[in-house]
């Protein structure tokens, strides 16, 4: 059942419902921006909402706690779910005169009629995958993630049917996932890539995973991006190697006592590892653990979305 709540945000919970609503915004030739998330919303989702609401007359953001892209060992149950702080934050928001709101917050048997399980042996029914982009980094410690991600955004995409998708360089793999997404299987729509939040103290990237972190590991957590920001002095100074630009990372992260997953220097078009920076740029990007909880971050070389 739809709902109009703190008057201006309009909350959604089934595909026909969103349909109905797509079909009004036609009908007032209403250009849509979209903003898929798992709520949690911080700054950094704020921002891509400003993105959208620059370049669109109607923006709707989806909260939705994907199954499809936890492995059964991860944070499913315990991540967190805060609708109506969510709704809260986005009719807050500063947006210009006129943007219409609206939140699609589905369950997850309308967003998997046949169910669903995070035991992929398990899983039936119909699976987006992006061979190639999807199998290193994340994806390496992660083989189910985007194999999820690519599913759930597709059903989003088909049932919001958005003008603009945003999305954020946070998750850098995520973005480019979905951009070969977008061009293999046309959907009609442009893919924007919105720059990391960070905080504005440390420059710590926003994540709603951050409120897993003790304070003593909040405290070690920035040291990640230091070495992003170290290796990218080196790189302004004209330095391109693989192996310095990624021992700057690593020295500060291993001051920091961060257990590193991986860093990677990586060709910004199939994510291959990069020996060193050339004209068409690199991504930059690592994980790491502090307990139970794996942040990621990146910085963009030479080149832009
Ligand atoms: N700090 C940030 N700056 C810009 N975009 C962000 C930031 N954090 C998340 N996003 C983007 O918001 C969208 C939704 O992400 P999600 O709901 O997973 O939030 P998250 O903070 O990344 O959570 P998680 O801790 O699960 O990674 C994605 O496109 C993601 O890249
Ligand atoms: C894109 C997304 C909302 C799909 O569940 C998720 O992977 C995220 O929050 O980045
Ligand atoms: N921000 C990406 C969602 C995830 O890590 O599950």
């Amino acid at each position: 059942m739809s709902k109009q709540t703190n008057s201006n945000v309009l909350v959604l919970h089934t595909v026909a419902e969103v349909r109905a609503w797509r079909q009004t915004q036609r009908e007032q030739n209403k250009s849509v921006g979209y903003v898929a998330t798992m709520g949690a919303l911080h700054a950094g989702h704020l921002n891509l909402v400003d993105a959208a609401a620059e370049q669109c007359d109607s923006v709707i953001v989806s909260i939705f706690v994907n199954p499809a892209q936890f492995a059964p060992h991860e944070d499913l149950d315990r991540y967190p779910r805060t609708l109506p702080d969510d709704i809260t934050k986005l009719a807050a928001a500063t947006l210009p005169p006129g943007t219409t709101r609206t939140v699609f917050a589905p369950s997850v048997a309308e967003m998997y009629p046949r169910g669903i399980t995070t035991d992929r042996a398990q899983q039936r029914g119909t699976f987006v995958e992006v061979l190639g982009l999807s199998e290193m980094l994340e994806g390496g410690t992660r083989p189910h993630f985007f194999r999820g991600v690519a599913t759930v955004v597709a059903k989003l995409f088909h049932i919001i049917m958005p003008d603009h998708a945003f999305f954020g360089q946070k998750d850098v793999q995520q973005c480019c996932v979905l951009r070969a997404m977008v061009q293999d299987l046309h959907f009609p729509l442009e893919l924007h890539v919105v720059p990391t939040v960070r905080d504005p103290e440390d420059g710590l990237a926003l994540s709603s995973r951050n409120v897993y972190l003790s304070p003593e590991q909040r405290l070690r957590a920035p040291s990640f991006y230091r070495g992003l920001c170290r290796a990218r002095d080196l790189f302004d100074g004209g330095i391109v190697s693989r192996e310095k630009l990624i021992a700057a990372v690593e020295e500060e992260a291993t001051a920091g006592a961060l257990d590193i997953e991986y860093i990677s220097l990586s060709n910004p078009e199939d994510l291959s590892e990069l020996e060193s920076v050339g004209s068409s740029g690199a991504v930059l990007s690592g994980a790491w653990r502090m307990g139970t909880t794996r942040l990621i971050d990146n910085i963009l070389l030479g080149f832009n979305f």
